[in-house]
């Protein structure tokens, strides 16, 4: 459960498109809590990458989540979202080491959703040529700990208000699944 004293720590997480930055803004607002954009934090090297439909890479993913690390530990006294795609448990491991406890919401969606809302973001970095990859890459986190799995597909309203009511009111042990 996370009390007034207690600090909201939450990776909002999933490929491409699944509405990381929308639920997260949301979300951030919600509980009273900074925002941080993992893609905002992406070397130039990695942007160049993705804009010309080149898959990032393991070690491309580390340098960057070193920094998201040092992101959220600067903001231990006030907790945070954080966005970020964290598609492998090694990835999600990492940020764990930096919040231990830190909490992820997955947006779950299928490869043609998750097409469909890239391609209808044409001037956005990530290409619909990648979204294979993002799916390639993902590996289910719903049986870590910390994790609450949601139909991205639902209304970004219920999203957050199961994501605040998680927070609020706690979890069970074990992966959480909440019917849209
Ligand atoms: N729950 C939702 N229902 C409908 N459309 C959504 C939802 N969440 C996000 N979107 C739309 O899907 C697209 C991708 O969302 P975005 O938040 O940019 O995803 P991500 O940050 O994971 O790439 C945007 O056009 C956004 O408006
Ligand atoms: O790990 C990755 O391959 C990247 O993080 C990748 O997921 C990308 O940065 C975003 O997903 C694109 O930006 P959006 O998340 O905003 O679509």
């Amino acid at each position: 459960m996370t009390t007034s004293s207690e600090k909201a720590f939450l990776v909002i997480m999933g490929v491409a498109g699944c509405g990381k930055s929308s639920l997260g803004s949301r979300c951030a607002q919600a509980l009273g809590v900074p925002l941080l954009e993992g893609d905002d934090f992406h070397s130039a090297q990695s942007v160049k990458k993705m804009r010309s439909g080149v898959p990032l890479t393991d070690a491309d993913r580390h340098s960057w989540l070193d920094v998201l690390a040092k992101e959220l530990q600067l903001r231990l006294s006030t907790g945070c979202v954080l966005t970020c795609s964290a598609l492998r448990q090694r990835y999600r491991d990492h940020l764990r080491q930096a919040v231990p406890g830190l909490r992820f919401v997955f947006l779950a969606l299928t490869p043609a959703q998750a097409r469909e809302r890239v391609a209808a973001r044409p001037a956005h970095l990530f290409p619909v040529s990648l979204v294979a990859s993002q799916f390639e890459a993902l590996e289910d986190p719903c049986s870590e700990p910390g994790v609450l799995s949601l139909d991205a597909t639902a209304s970004l309203e219920s999203l957050e208000a199961d994501v605040v009511r998680w927070v609020r009111v706690g979890e069970p042990d074990g992966p959480v699944e909440v019917a849209p």
